[in-house]
């Protein structure tokens, strides 16, 4: 499996993604600073992962500690801060900042600093061990759903499946969110081709999805975004599953620009669209998507295309990141406790209790 992320010896690790397919490079860091910057610039990106990577960060923030444990309470503050302003959307940043906020309020006044220290690292490990587990756990329940939902198809052929964005390993640590429903589809003989729309601007999709799909040979079709709802009218779509960085009380989904497109596009075709998410990825503060901050852009993102000028530098541009799916939209939710199908306010929040 590819190696997205690794916290030995005090050092981050982990693939930078934004260069993806052309060029691998692994880096390696031990400043919560340039940690930060990676999770800004998207070199690692993911919901899950993003959490695991916030999680090691506030580690690394604590290792340059150098002040007295009463000055730690403002170091420690800040130094939350800053990985929290570092990308707004994904919950799970915010999750692994409340685990490390847990283990401060528990044993800060008991505890010194290195017995503190030693017990938020065991909380960030946990945390990246969880998000692995929770995507086994989310493959099995995903593909009991689609058997269920893809019967009758699933007597004469094998399917084909739309996703959006990277929702594998490289988003996850582990085998993916929606991604890792397919591969184990896929290995369970259920699916005949995977459509992965590029996902614009970065490219998500066209790079990271098909890195994943072509490097576990799996068969797959890269598209424009807007080719989905040419292609579901053609009946060359079966299903769709996609990731989501934040979920709302009430199922309303926040993904990756483009997503709620699809959906549309599946709800106008009757074609079954999923969402894959871990619970760490449920926002039960908030009770619809409405409220779900979306992070916008730069501008040059849409202006350039890895470097090279698309469009003059003064076109004005709107970059949404992200997008939210209502929750009318979405035939089910696969996480790592259960599938929840509708009902959702009720049943996502019986899995946070
Ligand atoms: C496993 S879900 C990953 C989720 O995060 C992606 O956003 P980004 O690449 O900007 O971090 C996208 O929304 C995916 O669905």
């Amino acid at each position: 499996m590819i190696d997205a992320v690794s916290f030995e010896n005090d050092t981050l690790g982990y693939l930078d993604q934004r260069f993806l397919p052309l060029k691998e490079e692994y880096i390696k860091t031990k400043s919560h600073l340039e940690a930060i910057e990676a999770i800004k610039t998207l070199a690692v990106r993911g919901a899950p992962l993003i959490g695991i990577v916030a999680g090691y960060t506030v580690i690394l923030g604590l290792n340059s500690y150098q002040g007295t444990k009463d000055e730690f309470p403002l170091y420690f503050e800040k130094l939350i801060q800053d990985v929290e302003a570092s990308r707004p959307t994904a919950v799970n940043l915010f999750f692994a900042t409340a685990c490390m906020k847990a283990v401060y309020d528990t044993s800060f006044t008991s505890d010194s600093l290195e017995e503190l220290f030693a017990k938020m690292l065991v909380a960030a490990r946990k945390i990246h061990t969880d998000e692995i587990a929770n995507c086994d756990a989310m493959a099995r329940h995903g593909v009991e759903l689609i058997r269920h939902d893809l019967a009758e198809t699933l007597k004469t052929r094998k399917l084909n499946v739309l996703t959006h964005c990277n929702t594998g390993t490289l988003a996850t640590g582990g085998s993916g969110t929606a991604l890792g429903v397919i591969k184990q589809a896929w290995q369970e003989g259920l699916i005949e081709k995977v459509i992965t729309a590029e996902s614009r601007p970065l490219l998500q999709g066209l790079r990271l999805t098909a890195w994943e799909l072509e490097t576990e040979n799996i068969p797959f079709l890269s598209i424009s975004d807007s080719s989905s709802a040419f292609l579901m009218q053609k009946g060359m779509i079966d299903f769709g599953i996609v990731g989501a960085d934040r979920i709302a009380a009430n199922g309303d989904t926040a993904n990756k620009i483009g997503t709620f497109a699809h959906a549309v596009s599946a709800a106008a075709h009757n074609i079954p669209y999923y969402i894959a998410a871990p619970v760490s990825t449920i926002d039960i503060t908030i009770e619809d998507g409405s409220h779900i901050p979306i992070e916008e852009r730069s501008a040059d993102e849409l202006r350039t295309i890895f470097g090279t000028q698309v469009a003059t530098p003064s076109t004005p541009v709107l970059n949404y990141a992200f997008d939210v799916t209502p929750n009318q939209y979405i035939r089910g939710i696969v996480t790592d406790k259960k599938a929840v199908v509708g009902n959702y306010a009720e049943d996502l929040k019986k899995l946070i209790t």
